[in-house]
């Protein structure tokens, strides 16, 4: 994570470093040594929003006081260097003389040498200046400060330019030692934590059983209570080290959250049952898991099944890189019987052991932050959250900023539904409280008191509306200005085709037309219409949907509308080449796009002799007209595109039918029409230059 320094972040903030000192202590609880402290990324945003928030309400009393007191200060140190300037008229005119020429002889050299920072008092010292003048210059350069105030570098080299004085930086040597003390100043108490752990795997290959399991083999024997609730989570113990598992297997939930930028799997379970072997989502998951960096531990499930194979699932699975322990390579596969209760205590010993590889840490000590893991509105109870602790310390009555809500934690409950007090690192709380039902994988934050949430969140809510307004992920049509502004390095992109065969064909040529500015990696590629989980992985990795004569199912398309997720569509392997290699030398410049006007399903088809099949149907989406071109639609993939040969209300003729009337239609030289087909109706548009 990267982290920013107390008098970088002061000075975006126009505010002095120790100000953001105690900004930081009264607010955020963060102690920090001094102005070369680091801050995380996360908490200087935080900071910033609160400030940017502050910033719209009027001044308080207290901000009228300070900048009153500035405006004092500044007017007795005028009285004073009157009345300085009047001694100094008493020294003689060779020691006034002297006293010049060796600051002259000092500046020539190399300037006047001072440190990153510098007090206004000690800064006019220094330049031998009436700090009235230096303040005075300071105003001029845009910088109202006082006397015993602190400023940078470059705030002083700007007064002293408008004072003609020459200034040198010298390297403070006390905060270079500090700088490498200081790298860890938030987590200063780094403790051993639980893995976060979430099972993936194929459609019946057992994710549910597996995890039902666990929970039975390890929560009833030892705690008190049994009987987990469901919170969305729940924490194990094994030879005394807790694990905590992520209670919605499989891997939506998990690229949903990565889509919101939450990462909160520490290590994936990859089940594959031993009769089945790899299938389509286990190559999802695997993909998944391979874009989010997380280490896979597979689980060989079913093996009490006479037709398990568990050596040819380690064969299938080293065809995606996964390599077993045991042939050689580094992949963990742990063969289990989730019915039969075999291996499970194997599995969670091989848990612990790579998350003591993987050195999880956080520090209980600090406040809190962590993620929102599932979230509903109950009747009696109010909004209720199941939040995981990532860092520091939750407890009852802390203020909470979460996404766009807040809230004070009115209660808290366990993973058994018992009330407890306080949760630390990687562990799972349902919470009460909020003022609203906060989306799963939105980050919460402690903040210092309930007004400061409620202000955050405020503000939050009025940014979230305007970013919507504007903001779009990487798209071919602006690749190019991204990779010149060097907003990205690589164009990710998930391909799905009708068949395997296209994708490898356009895996191969995507990836080789990366060049130095730019690398094309394909991270997914999978058969069928293009899914809500294909968006989501695109929005959590920034990447591109490319179908080939596959088109986004419903759902698909609102999501990648929502998550401003680029998907298009191509029928001809060439064209989608050519327009990847235009969008990267910022050569694509549409003339036409396709227009989708609605979407029509085939509910009955009749065939009439001398005509052909004509399908009784029903307007899903928006409207089909007389002259729309259509595709057909089955299962996501395009079985035909052409025109339009009849649609009609009843018996007659129509010129359009709209969302949620019947029609008849058939379509121009096709007949291979069945019940439960799709019909996209869509027209070709003329792009004006000036859209462009
Ligand atoms: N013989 C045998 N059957 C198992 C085992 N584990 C799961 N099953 C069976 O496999 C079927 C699917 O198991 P689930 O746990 O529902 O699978 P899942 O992966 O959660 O499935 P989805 O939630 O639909 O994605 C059920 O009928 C289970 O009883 C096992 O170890 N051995």
């Amino acid at each position: 994570m990267s982290k920013i320094r107390v008098y970088e972040l002061a000075k975006e903030l126009a505010i002095t470093s120790k100000e953001l000192i105690a900004l930081l202590k009264d607010e955020f609880g963060i102690e920090v040594k001094n102005h070369m402290s680091v801050v995380e990324e996360e908490d200087a945003a935080l900071i910033k929003e609160l400030l940017a928030d502050k910033e719209k309400e009027p001044m308080t009393e207290e901000e009228i006081k300070r900048e009153k007191s500035i405006v004092e200060e500044y007017e007795e140190i005028l009285e004073e260097e009157v009345v300085d300037l009047s001694k100094k008229k008493k020294k003689s005119k060779r020691e006034l003389k002297a006293e010049e020429d060796a600051r002259k002889a000092l500046e020539a050299v190399d300037g006047i040498e001072i440190g990153e920072f510098i007090t206004v008092k000690d800064f006019a010292e220094k330049m031998e200046k009436p700090v009235a003048e230096v303040i005075k210059a300071l105003i001029f350069s845009g910088i109202m400060a006082g006397i015993n105030q602190e400023i940078d570098f470059e705030t002083a080299e700007k007064a002293a330019k408008k004072l003609e004085v020459k200034l040198v930086k010298i390297k403070d040597e006390s905060s270079s030692v500090e700088e490498d003390e200081n790298d860890d100043a938030l987590d200063v108490n780094l403790q051993k934590r639980p893995p976060i752990v979430t099972v993936m795997g194929h459609v019946d290959h057992g994710k549910t059983s597996l995890l039902d399991a666990i929970r039975k083999a390890k929560v009833t024997e030892s705690e008190a209570g049994g009987i987990t609730q469901h919170i969305g989570a729940y924490t194990i113990t094994i030879n005394g080290e807790k694990i905590t598992f992520l209670d919605t297997p499989g891997h939506e939930a998990f690229t949903a959250m990565r889509a919101r930028g939450a990462q909160v799997t520490d290590i994936v379970i990859l089940v594959v049952a031993a009769d089945d072997g790899i299938m389509p989502q286990t190559i999802e998951a695997i993909n998944h898991c391979k874009a989010a960096n997380v280490p896979i531990i597979v689980a060989i499930n079913k093996i009490d099944k006479e037709s398990a194979n568990p050596d040819r699932v380690k064969q299938e699975l080293t065809e995606y890189g996964l390599v077993a322990e045991e042939w050689g390579g580094s992949t963990i596969c742990v063969p289990v019987s989730a019915k039969a209760k075999i291996g499970i205590d194997d599995l969670l010993e091989m848990v612990l052991l790579t998350a003591e590889v993987e050195e999880l840490k956080a520090d209980p000590t600090r406040r809190a932050i962590g993620t929102v893991i599932e979230s509903q509105l109950d009747k009696g109870r109010g909004p209720v959250a199941t939040l995981l602790v990532q860092k520091g310390t939750l407890n009852v009555g802390d203020s909470i900023l979460v996404g766009s809500t807040y809230g004070r934690i009115r209660a808290m409950f366990d993973d058994k539904g018992k009330k407890i007090k306080s949760a630390g690192p990687s562990i799972p709380v349902e919470v009460l409280g909020l003022s609203e039902v906060p989306v799963a994988g939105d980050k919460f934050n402690e903040v210092k008191d309930e007004k400061t949430a409620r202000g955050m969140a405020e503000a939050r809510k009025i940014k979230e509306k305007s970013l919507q307004q504007s903001s779009m992920r990487v798209s071919l049509e602006d690749l190019y200005s991204q990779v010149k502004e060097g907003k990205i390095q690589e164009l990710p992109i998930i391909i799905k085709a009708d068949v395997q065969g296209s994708i490898e064909a356009l895996r191969g040529s995507l990836e080789k037309l990366s060049t130095d500015e730019i690398k094309v990696r394909v991270i997914h590629g999978g058969v069928g219409a293009i899914t809500e989980t294909d968006i989501s992985l695109a929005a959590a990795s920034n990447a591109v949907v490319i179908g080939f004569n596959v088109r986004p199912d419903n759902n698909a398309q609102a999501v990648a509308e929502k998550e401003k997720v680029y998907v298009k569509t191509y029928r001809v392997i060439y064209n989608a080449l050519d327009d990847v290699k235009s969008a990267m030398i910022g050569m694509l410049s549409p003339d036409i796009k396709e227009v989708i006007q609605g979407r029509v399903e085939i509910r009955q088809t009749y065939k009439v002799s001398n005509v052909g099949t004509i399908a009784g149907c029903y307007v899903l989406t928006g409207k089909i007209t007389r002259n729309s071109e259509v595709r057909v639609l089955r299962g996501g993939v395009i079985i035909h595109e052409g025109h339009l040969a009849s649609l009609k209300r009843f018996k007659d003729d129509a010129k359009e039918v709209n969302a949620g009337y019947e029609c008849g239609l058939s379509i121009d030289k096709f007949n291979d029409l069945r019940e439960g087909d799709i019909i996209e109706a869509f027209y070709m548009e003329e792009i004006k230059r000036s859209e462009l």
